[in-house]
């Protein structure tokens, strides 16, 4: 595949309800949209996870631009590629800077798979036709809101309820919500916001048989949460603190957790997350595809790889009008029966709508080879 030019544009679209998460509120989303145009002309796309602040993870929408104009897109221009596979390799040698660099490689599989004639599920090795789609709820002002939204969820068929927790929000809510809802899928996401010293809130979770707790401990840590693995009986899912297919190797070696969120952006591409699937597969740990309130273009790369085999639990790829009051993509992501159907179409199988991708765009920039 010979790459003719790379066009990013910094968007900017409004979030229909505010975000709460332990670490803050998201009310809109900037993100980096990725256009990679072929000399046969076949645009492949993508979009950059990294928010406009460093709140989950360092990498941010300025950083990753940096990153992408002056090193990793002069890399990728430099010689015609193959296989997608070969853009994590080109990128080896700069460190770090996960987000930026998946979402260039994205683009590239995107444009690979359309090339192919195939869709991008197929282009990676996806089985599935439908996956299941589940749903993160953030902190709401009080528990009453929070058990209203997870009805209105419900009653739309998502498979799986998560909810965002943090010191004062967690065994009163997680209390009221098991009171009505004794066999929903439930599970619950920290982002961070525990100690080892908050054992004994952790352990009392034990008895609200969730599915599993989501990143209790630091951003940066596997060592702690082993130890909290072996004191509590609810399994820990590590979300910020995964990035490799070799940070996955040391958690599952340390007892870390049992489950692991594969979030494409933040292990640095599709590549990556199938070594991370198949690794996990290998050593009996399921695996579920993350969020970071994509619009239709990142959720389409979600479903895409949600489409493989160890992908067991509901992910957090819900459906577009959760998130946008329009999206960029045609059709838009829908949920049936808390199904997401995997389009069969060449690519990631949805439309950029380009009218409206020039409307929420802040500005742009093109890159020629
Ligand atoms: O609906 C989604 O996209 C998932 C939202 C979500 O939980 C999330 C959103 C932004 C940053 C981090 C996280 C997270 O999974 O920790
Ligand atoms: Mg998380």
């Amino acid at each position: 595949m010979e790459i003719q030019r790379i066009v990013l544009r910094h968007m900017k679209m409004d979030l229909l309800h505010p975000f709460t998460t332990a670490v803050g509120t998201e009310y809109d989303k900037d993100f980096i949209l990725v256009e990679v145009k072929t000399k046969d002309g076949i645009s492949g796309w993508a979009e950059s996870v990294a928010a406009i602040d460093a709140t989950y993870k360092e990498e941010t929408v300025k950083t990753n631009w940096h990153m992408m104009e002056d090193f990793l897109i002069p890399l990728l221009l430099k010689e015609p590629i193959s296989h997608p596979d070969e853009v994590f390799e080109r990128f080896h040698h700069v460190r770090g800077n996960y987000m930026a660099k998946a979402a260039l490689e994205g683009a590239v599989w995107d444009a690979y798979a359309k090339q192919q004639g195939v869709s991008l599920a197929k282009a990676l090795g996806g089985t599935r036709d439908k996956i299941e789609a589940g749903i993160s709820v953030g902190i709401q002002d009080s528990v009453d809101e929070l058990l209203h939204m997870i009805e209105g969820y419900l009653k739309t068929g998502y498979k799986r309820i998560k909810v965002k927790i943090q010191p004062g929000w967690d065994l009163n809510i997680l209390r009221e919500i098991r009171l009505r809802y004794p066999d929903i899928a439930l599970m619950a996401d920290a982002n961070t916001a525990y100690t080892l010293d908050d054992i004994d809130t952790l352990k009392a979770m034990d008895e609200f048989n969730l599915t599993m707790i989501e990143q209790p401990l630091g951003f940066d840590d596997i060592v702690d949460h082993a130890q909290l693995q072996a004191q509590i009986k609810t399994p820990i899912c590590l979300d910020e603190s995964i990035h490799s297919v070799d940070d996955v190797r040391k958690a599952i070696y340390l007892g870390s957790c049992k489950v692991i969120n594969i979030k494409i952006g933040r292990v640095g591409g599709l590549t990556e997350s199938k070594r991370i699937h198949d690794l996990c597969e290998a050593n009996g740990i399921p695996v579920w595809c993350g969020g970071m309130l994509e619009s239709g273009i990142g959720r389409a790369h979600n479903i895409a790889i949600t489409s493989l085999s160890n992908f067991t639990l509901p992910g957090d790829t819900a459906a577009s009008s959760r998130y946008w009051k329009e999206d960029i993509i045609d059709p838009e992501v829908t949920v049936e029966d808390g199904m997401i159907t995997v389009p069969t179409l060449p690519g990631i199988g949805y439309e950029p709508n380009r009218e409206r991708i020039d409307r929420y765009t802040l500005y742009s920039r093109t890159f020629h080879a």
